[in-house]
């Protein structure tokens, strides 16, 4: 590493190997010393100084409105609308800079498991981009970010969204799932963008937009959703990636960010939108600021979260808001690491009759990159132990921890904070700037050291994240075993390896089960404490897995039974990507029918 948080070392070892009950060091106790010790024992340790983010200087360097829409400058075309744009070095280095981005790892292999495949017809898997009869400008944009081989859910979701169809895609986390939607979308759409997109002020031209004289109302071609800010100011960087000399113009709208920016961005043009559920149905609500005739594609990101209770109104607005478009080819997507059977239920209601359902190894797997320990700590001992892990880091790394309240990650972040570890933290109860502060800070290594809690940070691909620590694990109630393998998720991916440590105490016995299933399933160690837990044959039991879905009560076909590649790696394959699915007779029976809820089960419905 260049240094402790260097951005050109990439965690490809377990790297942060310790003792399971991490003790400190000899020499007086930690609570024994002053701040200055304290200070000097973590400096010691190779835990660097907390550098605030400096707001004002990032806006003196030419940050501005833009910087609320994620890191860099927005591009505005001046071109005439042709097919594609020109080349621009100055954006391309901007946009596929390596500094901050995630490379893919050596240990990419771990990814490569079967993979089922539902859906009305054969497909070919693609096992890399440059095969995937991608629009060339797309195939270079994947080339400047890196991207040569496809994932296995990226070596199928390419072929069936171009084809047309709506999918439901299932993943482990940090498999690349954002660029299986975004790369075919936007294939799709190259060159089309004078033909398709709604007509918008060239703002080049004018000495200064003014939204209500200049702006137009934004008719977004894709929207994605996705539950939290912070995932969508990421998606929307990926976006603008993807976009590069499309002539497309990505926006992002999100709960926090201040109406009038966004009024402003949409008023300048929007062809895809990234956006929160709630700040979206407000803008459906807009006539003038947003329109929903347009769009062709809709994604909805960590699915199963949105597919949850508490998103249920807004999610069936944002479905049917789409079908104000008369075309019959509106796409639409779902894509999760995880996917409780109940939501899988819905989300099949949303999906056309002859969508694909690929899920790469089991729904909710975690993968074998992840290291997971499970240490026993008593709820008045967890700060100390967690103190003791951070210190006994052989090599300190970005370190991501999640407690379960907004009290506990005050309270944790002041406790470390105080011993002079770098610490910054992220909440619900944060203000916008405070939340994307944090996460930067964390991102550019100025604060290795993030507490968050849970749900913030689902989906966040932040680089080198070496360990991940539940310092409370997600309760049954909140999450469980889903959020779990989310939280978890943050460390170890596309191919890199990364520890994850929970602490484990009598209040987490609900988890006890689904812990030791995931442990024993991805080869980790089971504790002593709970290997009797642990299945005596081997023969895990994942209660919402089932392959039957069929005896569901709207007589709806079975997800499962039908043909599935097997996960071994073609040998020209960087990425080891699935053999094509089985053959015809195996399950994938063009012309079969399935059947919506609702509906009646086709006489042959051979899924
Ligand atoms: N084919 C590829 N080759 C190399 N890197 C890739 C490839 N596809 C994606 N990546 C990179 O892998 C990382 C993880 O991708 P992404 O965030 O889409 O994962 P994900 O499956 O959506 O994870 P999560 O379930 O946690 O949201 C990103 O940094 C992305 O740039």
């Amino acid at each position: 590493m260049s240094d402790s948080f260097g951005n050109d070392a990439p965690a490809d070892t377990w790297g942060t190997e310790q003792p399971q009950d991490a003790q400190q060091e000899s020499g007086p106790a930690p609570a024994e010393l002053g701040k200055e010790e304290l200070t000097k024992r973590a400096r010691d340790q190779g835990w660097t100084e907390t550098t605030a983010f400096d707001y004002d200087a990032f806006v003196r360097q030419g940050g501005n409105n833009a910087d609320w829409y994620g890191a860099g400058e927005v591009y505005e075309w001046s071109e005439d609308y042709g097919d594609v744009g020109p080349e621009i070095p100055e954006l391309e280095r901007i946009l596929f800079g390596r500094e901050l981005r995630l490379e893919q790892g050596e240990h990419i292999d771990q990814l490569q498991i079967k993979v089922d495949v539902q859906g009305p017809e054969r497909i070919e898997p693609v096992t890399k981009f440059a095969e995937a009869n991608l629009h060339p400008i797309v195939l270079r944009n994947c080339q400047l970010a890196g991207y040569n081989f496809t994932t296995p859910i990226q070596a199928y979701t390419i072929p069936v969204i171009k084809a047309g169809f709506d999918v439901v895609a299932i993943a482990q986390t940090g498999s690349g799932k954002t660029a299986a939607y975004l790369v075919p979308i936007l294939s799709k759409l190259m060159g089309k963008a004078k033909k398709l997109a709604a007509p918008r002020p060239d703002v080049t031209k004018l000495s200064k937009f003014d939204p209500r004289a200049h702006g137009v109302r934004a008719e977004p071609l894709v929207v994605i959703v996705v539950p939290t800010r912070e995932l969508a100011i990421q998606i929307f960087d990926e976006a603008r990636r993807m976009c590069y000399r499309s002539m497309l113009r990505p926006c992002v709208a999100y709960g926090g960010l201040p109406l009038g920016i966004c009024r402003e961005e949409l008023g300048k043009g929007c062809d895809i939108l990234i956006a929160s559920p709630g700040r979206l149905c407000d803008l459906m609500d807009k006539p003038d600021l947003l329109s929903m005739n347009r769009v062709k594609f809709t994604v909805i990101d960590e699915a199963d979260e949105m597919l949850n209770q508490d998103w249920e109104t807004e999610l069936t607005k944002i479905m049917s808001g789409g079908d104000t478009n008369e075309d019959a080819d509106h796409q639409f997507m779902m894509f999760s690491a995880t996917f409780p059977k109940g939501a899988r239920e819905l989300a099949r209601k949303f999906m056309a009759k002859d969508h694909y359902r690929i899920q790469v190894g089991r729904a909710g797997q975690a993968h074998k990159n992840i290291r997971q320990n499970i240490v026993y700590a008593d709820q008045d001992a967890k700060r100390e132990a967690t103190y003791n892990l951070l210190m006994s880091m052989e090599t300190p790394g970005r370190t991501l921890i999640f407690c379960n309240s907004k009290a506990v990650v005050d309270l944790l972040d002041d406790f470390l904070y105080n011993r002079g570890l770098p610490t910054t933290s992220i909440h619900a109860d944060r203000n916008q700037r405070e939340r994307e502060d944090a996460l930067r800070a964390f991102r550019t290594g100025r604060a290795p050291i993030l507490i968050a809690t849970g749900v913030s940070a689902r989906g966040w691909d932040v680089k080198d994240v070496v360990h991940v620590i539940n310092y409370d694990l997600p309760s049954s109630m909140y999450g469980g075993i889903s959020e779990y393998v989310h939280r978890i998720g943050r460390t170890g991916r596309i191919g890199h390896q990364g520890l994850a440590t929970s602490f484990y105490n009598d209040r987490d016995e609900d988890m006890g089960q689904a812990l030791v299933n995931i442990l024993v399933e991805c080869e980790c160690e089971v504790p002593d404490f709970l290997s009797h837990l642990a299945p005596e044959d081997g023969q895990l039991q994942f209660d919402d897995d089932t392959d039957d879905e069929a005896e569901g009560e709207d007589g709806g076909v079975a997800w499962g039974g039908a043909a599935e590649g097997d996960g071994d790696a073609p040998a020209a394959s960087g990425w080891g990507a699935p053999e094509p699915a089985a053959a015809a007779d195996d399950g994938f029976q063009a012309d079969t029918g399935f059947t919506p809820a609702g509906g009646a089960a086709p006489a042959n419905d051979g899924w």
